[in-house]
């Protein structure tokens, strides 16, 4: 199926596009009455994600409705760790809570590398009615969770301001936690590959908890696990988005990828030379910029506009869009970076 806006892909690329594509992490559902509406007719957000009808209409909701350049399977990174044994449940305004969290090795032993085709069944599903349905509007993103963020919500059970149960593994039983990246990476390739299969056009791997570790940690318990994801996943463009990764640019630019994701606190300039020449760069407005008034949402936005430059930019929020934002401020940052990256 031929693509009608492949602006997303060959900005991956590098090549030359018309203009900047946009999207935004976490456009799908939060932010818009459409979303909420679907989610209250059912029994919680499991279900959502676990129905390929309804995942596909809340995935495409965002193209039809704030008019983004590329669609992202409604899904979740901890259907991973759910496949792998440790089933999550979502906590109404809490968030995620694992009911039994990993601790021992004979835990780690229990964890089982998961076959998609068994166990993730529904996200490929939902990525295949979805790409039916978008029939070549827009790419559809696929994307998991790094193996050092999923380690994180195994072993500590919940968010956490410090992640200290599942930092403390690092420095108490390194062999253990890597025992565990093994078991999470070798799930990852295998579901990134079948979402590929599935149709998928590109990839995003999540490092939502990268800037909690140390530089040296960083490198040994996720960086490598996440080049070896980058290093297998070759038939379509891989973003890594590693949020307060700001120590580990330049290693960035090292990795088997296309596109490095930049959060709101990473400096657009610098970050480039970090990163070298050669990869696209997506983000990284200020989630907050989407509080202010119309007016000033147009001039943030053009300034990220004007120091990420005309071409290997793919623009989007910094970290995902806040759940009480308008959806008006929403299109207005679309608008504005379709607007002002005309060439
Ligand atoms: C850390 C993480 C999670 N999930 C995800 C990450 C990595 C990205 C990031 O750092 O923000 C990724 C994710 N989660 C969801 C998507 C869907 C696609 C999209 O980006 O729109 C994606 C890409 C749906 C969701 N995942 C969740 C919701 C809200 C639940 C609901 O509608 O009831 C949605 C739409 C729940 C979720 N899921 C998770 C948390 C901590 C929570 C609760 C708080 C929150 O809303 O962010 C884990």
């Amino acid at each position: 199926m031929q693509l009608k806006n492949d602006l997303l892909l060959r900005a991956a690329l590098g090549q030359p596009t018309e203009r900047t594509p946009v999207w935004l992490m976490r456009q799908a559902g939060r932010i818009l009455p459409e979303y909420r509406a679907v989610r209250s007719r059912l029994s919680g957000f499991k279900e959502l994600v676990e129905t390929p009808e309804l995942a596909a209409e809340v995935t495409i909701q965002p193209v039809d409705l704030l008019d983004v350049d590329a669609a992202i399977i409604f899904s979740d990174i901890l259907v991973v760790p759910e496949a792998m044994g440790c089933t999550y449940e979502m906590v109404e305004s809490r968030g995620p809570i694992f009911p039994t969290t990993i601790k021992t090795a004979a835990d780690v032993e229990r964890v089982r590398v998961a076959d998609p085709h068994e166990h993730l069944g529904y996200v490929l599903d939902a990525i295949k009615v979805t790409k039916r349905e978008l029939n070549g509007r827009v790419p559809l993103i696929g994307f998991a969770g790094a193996p050092w963020t999923i380690l994180a919500y195994m072993v500590e059970g919940s968010g956490s301001k410090t992640f200290s149960k599942a930092r403390k593994m690092l420095y108490a039983e390194p062999e253990l936690a890597h025992q565990l990246l093994r078991k999470i990476t070798d799930t990852t390739i295998a579901y990134l590959k079948a979402q590929v299969e599935a149709g998928a056009d590109l990839i995003q791997v999540f490092d939502s908890w990268a800037g909690i570790l140390p530089p040296a940690h960083y490198r040994e318990f996720s960086y490598r696990y996440i080049s070896e994801i980058c290093q297998a996943i070759t038939e379509v463009p891989v973003t890594v988005f590693a949020k307060g990764a700001f120590f580990s640019l330049e290693e960035f630019g090292q990795l088997d990828c296309q596109v490095i994701g930049l959060d709101w606190n990473m400096d657009i300039k610098q970050a480039r030379a970090a990163v070298g020449p050669n990869k696209t760069l997506q983000g990284n407005l200020d989630p907050c910029a989407l509080y202010n008034s119309f007016e000033g949402i147009k001039q943030e936005t053009k300034k990220m506009l004007d120091a990420f430059g005309p071409t290997r930019h793919i623009a989007n929020l910094g970290h995902g869009v806040y759940p009480d934002t308008n959806p008006e401020k929403v299109k207005c940052f679309i608008q504005t970076v379709k607007e002002y990256s005309q060439r």
